[in-house]
């Protein structure tokens, strides 16, 4: 069998147009080895689905809001976190020597210090956005290794990163991420993103840097997620998952939209 390689998309979410019946009206699939950039204009998401419009319609304040915001990207600095432990925080924290999140703090904590330090509405807003990472294509495309590739070497470059995966995904054990040829990476294992939070805690959450999402396609929530971490939070969200299945797979379909830019 011919062996299919995972198509790589990557962006910041930024509101290019208002979805309209016009704009989407192409197909959100390349052109077989197309190194056509993705956005708005150029690749449209595909739907006549009323949820799907009404959900697009209805992030784009937030986009907007969003994309208004412009400020240098503050570098971080941390060492790779420890294996995530239910219940337990997946970071240590107030190290000294080798402090692991040295002194530089995450683009969220910085936001919320100028948010809550007295600064303007003007500084508030100056808030960097982040990035979505999207890895699609079938099984047994390589997606996984894919992620996990890039998960580990933003840990290897001194960024603090977390891992998840759908708890439906029992294939090859809860506690981690597992490609088809058996490398493997500890995770979280979530039924719902919006739990994400609440198992690592406010600190920690802030402190991530990079979050990897596998078998992103199970995720209800995977749009209003990722669009929080990486507009709100400025988290790298790097979201691995299949392109469809016979329910179509319209969450992730509507990331697709926002997407600006491909690797070159
Ligand atoms: N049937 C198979 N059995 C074992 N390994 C496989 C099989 N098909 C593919 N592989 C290996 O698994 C890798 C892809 O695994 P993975 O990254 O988990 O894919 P995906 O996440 O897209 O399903 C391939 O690079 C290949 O080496
Ligand atoms: C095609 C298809 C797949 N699934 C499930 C089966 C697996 O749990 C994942 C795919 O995982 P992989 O890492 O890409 O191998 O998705 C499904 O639920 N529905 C489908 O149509």
């Amino acid at each position: 069998m011919r062996h299919r390689s995972p198509t790589q998309l990557i962006g910041r979410t930024v509101p290019i147009l208002k979805p309209t019946q016009s704009n989407l009206s192409h197909s959100i699939f390349p052109k077989k080895n197309s190194k056509k950039v993705f956005g708005t204009r150029r690749h449209p998401v595909h739907t006549t689905n009323p949820a799907t419009m009404r959900s697009i319609c209805a992030m784009r304040s937030l986009l907007t809001a969003a994309a208004a915001a412009s400020a240098p990207t503050v570098l971080r600095a941390s060492a790779f976190p420890p294996r995530p432990q239910l219940r337990s925080l997946p970071f240590r924290r107030g190290r000294a020597a080798g402090n692991m999140l040295g002194t530089a703090r995450s683009v969220s904590a910085a936001a919320r210090s100028r948010i809550g330090g007295g600064g303007s509405a003007m500084e508030a807003r100056a808030v960097q956005s982040g990035e979505i990472h999207v890895i699609v294509g079938p099984m047994f495309a390589g997606k996984t290794t894919a992620l996990l590739r890039r998960v580990q070497a933003e840990a290897g470059s001194g960024r603090t990163v977390a891992l998840i995966k759908s708890d439906k995904d029992n294939r090859y054990g809860l506690d981690s991420v597992v490609t088809h040829d058996g490398t493997k990476m500890a995770c979280w294992a979530l039924s719902e993103l919006s739990n994400f939070h609440d198992k690592l805690g406010i600190e920690a959450y802030d402190k991530v840097d990079v979050i990897g999402i596998d078998e992103a396609q199970f995720f209800d929530d995977l749009y209003d997620f990722c669009c929080k971490a990486a507009d709100r939070d400025g988290k790298i969200v790097v979201v691995a998952g299949l392109d469809g299945d016979y329910k179509s797979l319209a969450q992730f379909w509507i990331l697709f939209p926002w997407l600006t830019q491909s690797p070159s």
